[in-house]
Formats: structure tokens, sequence, C-alpha cells
């Protein structure tokens, strides 16, 4: 328990048993001490330290060290209440970018940022004179004075956790962004939030002893510590105690709060300063229409995909980052399909374009984009599409670690598709979810769901996922490298399951895979892409030995197989894939093709279909390599 592992820190140590001490003061001490604090003693007015009284008298001969444990209540009181304002009114802010929008998000945060950039105390009392004199005045003011400082720190953790697969999950099985927000996000940010939460408090202390200090905060007959040091200030020269008293026990409280926020922090390797986590450029995003005609869902019977011209470009400072540049393709109902390429060729940008998981600032746009009869690029709520589609498509990502949201239990989080999607009692979607996993070969399926996602191992996490996409009915499964974090035999397991999964529901299967065997031993068809592009279509039978274009074959010599001369060091692919904010002309493959002359330097091949409807976008397509199998060089 790490928890417990802070009161083994002298600082935490320390700070919490203060801390406990304030709480017990406060809770207890105006009923034990209340009476002793309001005694009024005409003869020992202003009077200094005595047995009888600790740190003497104020103005009335009512004992200061009564008076001070008995304003603990009502300064802590207040401090936790402004501490709880600013947290609630931050998530809130700190949020919108999830809430309502990446657009009306940013405008949010642009008046956060201007908030946050004044001096709190400018805020605090800016706000003060607005609520008026009195605690409640101060606990809002103090409070909206906080919620900047929190809108900023949620903003940067929800976003650091935005890209994360059960986050991606979830919006494609069509969960609302409330409740994504409630369940998904808030729960996985909620420690560093608690933690900031402690130190604010401590904060919130200090300011408002300054408060009441200055008069604008509690008014009489209520008194907190800071009502005690201003009464205290005008003898201060006669009598300092009865401004110090106070005083002393503000710095204990906050001290209190402080280590205490300090020790958690530490314990949990948190960092409390806001900002750390710098959210992706890339986020999921509605899609955008170019041209007109052609976007009516036409797709022909028995298609469950198709794509034309699929462009995604990421807005850059400079050049913008075209990472898919003009996709075309179709899935046929039940087919497998391959998308091999090296890193960076822009087969997941094409899987999150699909899965309709991009948002702005990245524009996609397509002539055309039908997903089981639906318009991808029709106008509309990308969100309700989203749910429409919910059940229709299925994807499984790369990480089994990030796929499952780590703080619930598996077999709620497959559940919940079936209770947005379908309706089911939250005991029949835990029944299906049950049911599911033991469709993907989980043993004991009934314990498994009460489990943790850490509780399962690499393979088991993946093949939930899996489950969690048949908890609807999927026509087509997109599986981003789904085995590429497993080891080789977990592997094996998952690639059969998922073509089991195909054969036994009948789904599509969108493979994209940097593993050009695994493509080859799962899937019918495979798209190479090179640079953004598609530049060879193909059945994956006929990949190793049929691949006309030099990058697919220097691709596929890449990976060795059973003739292989092990002998020889394996082959690369010689130079670097081009950077896709500087596109040049012509070929995008040209730098590093054997066969590249200035025609492929200057124009660009398109992508043709032979009378196999294989399909090759290449000036030298077929033509003998010039060295022995050596579009690979050593
Ligand atoms: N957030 C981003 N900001 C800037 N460029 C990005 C971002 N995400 C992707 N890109 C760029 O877009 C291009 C396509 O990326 P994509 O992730 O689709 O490639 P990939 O083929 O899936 O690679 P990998 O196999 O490594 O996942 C790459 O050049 C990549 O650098």
């Amino acid at each position: 328990m790490r928890a417990a592992r802070v009161l083994l820190r002298p600082v935490g140590l320390v700070g919490f048993g203060l801390l406990v001490l304030v709480l017990l003061v406060a809770v207890f001490g105006p009923v034990l001490w209340d009476g002793r604090a309001t005694v009024v003693d005409t003869g020992n007015l202003l009077a200094g330290p005595s047995a009888g009284h600790w740190i003497g008298t104020d103005n009335l001969g009512r004992d200061l060290f009564f008076r001070v444990l008995v304003a603990t209540r009502l300064s802590i009181a207040l401090a936790l209440a402004a501490t709880a304002i600013s947290m609630v009114l931050g998530i809130v802010l700190g949020a919108a970018p999830l809430l309502v929008g990446r657009r009306a998000g940013r405008l949010v945060m642009g008046a956060v940022n201007v908030l946050v950039a004044f001096p709190g105390l400018l805020l605090v009392l800016f706000f003060a004179v607005i609520f008026g004199v009195g605690a409640r005045g101060a606990a809002l003011a103090v409070g909206l004075a906080g919620a900047p400082a929190f809108a900023r720190l949620c903003h940067t953790l929800i976003a650091g956790i935005s890209e994360r697969d059960y986050i991606a999950a979830a919006r494609i099985a069509g969960v609302s962004r409330l409740r994504i927000l409630l369940r998904h996000a808030l729960p996985n940010i909620a420690q560093p939030l608690i933690v900031n939460a402690t130190m604010a408090a401590g904060g919130a202390l200090l300011t408002f002893a300054g408060l009441s200090f200055l008069g604008l905060g509690v008014q009489a007959p209520s008194y907190d510590w800071g009502k005690l040091m201003q009464d205290g200030l005008n003898g201060i020269y006669v009598h300092p105690l009865a401004a110090l008293g106070p005083g002393i026990a503000v710095i204990l409280a906050g001290l209190a709060f402080n280590l205490t926020g300090e020790a958690f922090a530490a314990a949990f390797g948190i960092d409390v300063i806001p900002g750390v986590v710098r959210p992706r450029q890339v986020r999921n995003t509605p899609g955008k229409i170019r041209g007109s005609g052609a976007t009516t869902a036409s797709a022909d019977a028995g298609t469950v995909l198709s794509v034309e011209d699929l462009r995604v470009t990421i807005p850059a400072a400079r050049n913008p980052i075209r990472a898919v540049r003009g996709v075309t393709f179709a899935i046929r109902d039940g087919e497998a399909v391959g998308v091999v390429g090296e890193s960076g060729s822009g087969k997941s940008m094409t899987a999150l374009a699909l899965a309709q998981l991009i948002e702005e600032p990245t524009r996609v746009e397509a002539n055309h984009l039908v997903f089981g009869g639906e318009d991808l690029m029709a106008a509309g709520d990308p969100e309700s599409r989203r749910k429409r589609l919910g059940t229709s498509l299925a994807v499984v990502f790369q990480d089994p670690m990030t796929s499952f949201n780590p703080v619930h239990r598996v077999g709620p989080q497959l559940a919940e598709v079936s209770r947005f999607h379908q309706g089911l009692s939250r005991r029949a979607a835990f029944a299906r979810a049950v049911d599911r996993l033991r469709a993907v070969k989980v043993r004991e399926p009934e314990r498994r769901a009460r489990q943790y996602p850490f509780e399962f191992s690499g393979g088991m996490r993946q093949r939930a996922m899996i489950g969690m996409g048949l908890m609807g009915t999927p026509r087509l499964i997109i599986a981003d490298e789904p085995t590429t974090a497993l080891d080789v035999t977990v592997q094996r397991q998952v690639l059969e399951l998922l073509t089991e999964v195909r054969r036994d529901t009948g789904a599509a299967l969108l493979l994209i895979s940097h593993d050009v065997s695994v493509v080859t031993d799962v899937c019918d068809r495979v798209l190479v892409m090179y640079a953004g592009r598609i530049v060879e279509e193909l059945p994956a039978q006929d990949l190793r030995t049929l691949a006309r274009h030099p990058y697919t074959r220097a691709l596929v010599a890449a990976v060795p197989d059973m003739e292989t001369d092990l002998t020889k060091p394996l082959a690369v692919i010689p130079g670097l894939p081009i950077d896709p904010s500087r596109v040049p002309p012509g070929c995008a493959f040209a730098a590093r093709c054997p066969l590249a002359d200035d025609h492929c330097r200057a124009a660009e091949p398109r992508l043709q279909a032979d009378a196999a409807g294989n399909r090759v976008a290449c000036h030298k397509a077929g033509q003998a390599l010039p060295t022995d199998t050596a579009e690979v060089t050593a």
C-alpha cells in the first residue's frame, strides 16, 4: 500500500499527524471549549499570558487560547469549502474540451489561461468585493479564484490520458462525453487532483486569514483565525500573543495540509506542478467533406467499407503534415484485409480516420467514406454517428496495457457497451460480458470478469478487448498492430482468435501490421502503404512471390523466412521514409529505390489496377531489380 508508506516518511508522519490533530480540534473544539472561549472576564481585559490564560485574553477578557482552538472549525470549514468550489469548477472548466468539443473547449481554456496569469490574491480581492464581506462571500471568492489553476491542471491531466485506448474504446462504443469524463477520465486523474487539493486547502487557509485580517472575511460575532488576528493587531505592541497565537495556528494547519500533500505526492510519484503532461496534437475528431456528388452512401452490396481518396492532414507551424495522402480501397463482407508498411507510412492514421477517432485540428477529408451503408463524411454530429456505429465497428488497439481503464473491473467495462447500445440491464449486460469472455477463450470468465485489467496477462487483455468488440455484432474489426506488444506464442493465439471470430461472426477484418508475415498468415488481401499512400494491393498469398513494387519487395525481403541465408546480414531497406510535411515531387519512394530514374523523380505514379484487380503505383512495376534480389541492401 503506497498510501501507508506515506506514514513511514518523517515528512508524511509529521504532516499527517498534525492534520489529524487539526481535524480533531476542528470537529470537537467548539463542543469542548466554546463555553470557556466565550466567558467574559471584565477584570482581565487584554491580559498577558498567565497560568489561567496561556496566551492571554482579548479586549472583553475572553481566553484567547480557547478562542483559537474553537476558531479551528470555521477556519478549516471555510478552507475546505473554498477548495471544493475550486476543484469542482476547475474540473468542469478543465474538462471543457472533452465535454463541449475541441473548439469551444479551446476558448474556455484560453479564458482560463488569462485568469491563471492574474495574481491569485488580486482575483480573491476582486471576487470578495463582488460577493460582499462575510464568510460566504469569502468562501466563494477564494473558491472562484482557485478554480483556474485547478482547471489548467485538470485539462493537462485529461489531455495526458485522452489518447489512451480505453478512452478511444469508450468513444467508439458511443459512450457520452459526460460519462467518459466521470467514469473513465476522473478516476484516472484523481490522485494528482486530490494531492493538489490538499495543498490548495493549505493555501486557502492562509488566504482566508488574509481576508479576515483585512476585514473582508468572517464578521463578528463569528470568528476564524483571521478575525482573531485582526482583533489582536490593535494591541500588537502591548500584547503580541493575541495576534501571534492565531497566526501560529494558521501556519501549523497550513503546514499540516502541505506536508501531507507533499508526502502523498512523493509516494505516488506525482508532479504537483501543473503542466508537465503535454497533450498530443492529434485528437479524436469530426471529418470534413470534400467534393459533393460522390458522398452519397452508395456502397455495393456485400461491401462493408468503401473509401475513396481519404486524406488526413495535421496542421503544423510550417508545412502541414500529410499523414494520409489519398487512400482508396474497399473491404467486402467477411474479408480480411491487411495493411503493411514501415513506421510512419500512415497505417494508424488511416485506421483512426475510419473509426472516426480523429479530431480537430487534424483534418480528415475524403471523396467517399461509407461504412455499412452509412456515409461517414455526411454532415452531422460525429458523436451520434459513432453511437450508431458503436456495435457494428470494433477496434482492437496495439497496447493491451492501455486498452482497458485500469480503475474498473473488466466485466463491467465490456458490459458498458451493451448497457449503452442495447439497453440491457446491468445484470444482463454483465452476463453477456461473461459470455463474450468465454467466446474469446478466457478461462473462468465469471471470475475473470470481476477482476481488474492488471490481473490479466497481456494476451488475455487483448482477448478481452476482442471480446468487447463482440459485445455488439461487428461487421468490421479494425485491429491496429494487435500483437506487437505480445510475445510470439501469445501473438499466434490472438491472431488465431481473430481468424476464428471472423469465421464465426462473418465480420470483416482490417489488420494493420508492420509485420509482413502476420498479414500473409491471416489476411486475404494486402494493402502496402508508403508515405501516406497505397503503393500496392494484391492477394496475401502472392505477397512474397508476385509483388511488383520495389518497396513491397524490399519489405518482404526484410523479413527472414526458412530460405533466408542466415550467414549474411539481414536485409534492410536503404535510406529513410520521407518527411510527410515535405513530400517531394514524383514517386515518394524514388530516393530509396534501385530502379528510380528521372521520370520517377518528376512524375508521381498513379495506382493502377491490372486485369486481376491487383493495383500498383510504380513506373517500373515488376521490372527486374539491378543486383541479386537486391532492392535490399545490407
Ligand atoms: N500527433 C502527431 N503529430 C504530428 N505528426 C504525426 C502525429 N501522429 C502521426 N503523425 C505523423 O503521421 C504520419 C503517419 O503516422 P501513423 O501513425 O499513421 O503511421 P503508422 O504507419 O501507423 O506508423 P506506426 O507503425 O509506427 O504506428 C507519420 O509520419 C507520423 O509522424
